[in-house]
């Protein structure tokens, strides 16, 4: 069993608050000790105040790379694209000189892409330093969803770093079926994972994850299960 944090908070921007300061003395930490930074970030609601505070912070940003979590196979000016919302949320301001490393390639398909994306990710130094997870109420994280396609090889792949992923369209999915997302594998090496939710129903989904042992049923499960990095769960109504 993984070292689980729990920080509960009585509102969202105490939450914030806290999660800027932490993220920000992690990044200062690493290039303190080790002179660079790795950054893994996801899509979604709740981490956009973190990117965009994060985004104004002296860390030294050009010392840090920052590295999708996951991806939907739409261009990358779609407004579905996570590299679009990380570059108009987290890669501005002082945070514009820092090194992004995509998921979206030129290709068709993400199984296509699989391949190059792999090699690319090989490359990012690693443990990485934080990785930021969101969760959806059908137990994914990332993008590993339940019952999609590929999501075996995600959750049990020994070598892989980033798997594509083509998921049950459902009302959290919505018509972004391809994705690329970081496998369990790269996740688990991490240094330090936050995972972040808000609202009453992702706190049941929460405690459903943990009381259940089925990774596939709700993947989220497979990282409070690992017992490779400390995962803090950040919450608040
Ligand atoms: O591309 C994405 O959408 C994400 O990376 C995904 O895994 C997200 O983190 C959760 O769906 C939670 O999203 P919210 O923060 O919007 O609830």
């Amino acid at each position: 069993m993984t070292k689980l944090i729990e920080r509960f908070f009585d509102d969202q921007q105490t939450m914030q608050k806290s999660l800027l300061a932490n993220t920000e003395y992690q990044l200062e930490k690493a290039i303190q000790q080790r002179s660079e930074a790795t950054l893994m970030v996801s899509g979604g609601s709740t981490p956009k105040p973190l990117y965009q505070s994060l985004s104004n912070t002296n860390v030294a940003w050009n010392k840090v790379t920052v590295a999708m979590v996951d991806e939907r196979w739409v261009a990358e000016d779609s407004e579905a694209s996570n590299e679009r919302f990380i570059r108009l949320n987290l890669l501005r301001n002082r945070a514009r000189n820092s090194r992004l490393v995509k998921m979206k390639l030129p290709k068709e398909q993400a199984t296509l892409a699989e391949e190059v994306v792999n090699r690319q990710y090989q490359a990012i130094k690693a443990p990485y330093d934080v990785t930021i997870l969101g969760m959806g109420n059908d137990g994914h994280t990332a993008s590993l969803f339940p019952d999609a396609q590929g999501i075996e090889e995600a959750l049990t792949s020994k070598e892989r770093l980033c798997s594509a992923i083509n998921a049950k369209a459902s009302d959290v999915t919505g018509e972004f079926t391809e994705r690329m997302t970081l496998t369990l594998n790269a996740i688990s090496n991490s240094r330090l994972i936050k995972l972040l939710i808000t609202g009453q129903d992702k706190l049941n989904t929460y405690k459903k994850a943990i009381a259940g042992q089925d990774i596939f049923e709700m993947p989220i499960r497979a990282v409070l299960q690992q017992s490779q990095t400390p995962v803090i769960v950040y919450w608040a109504p």
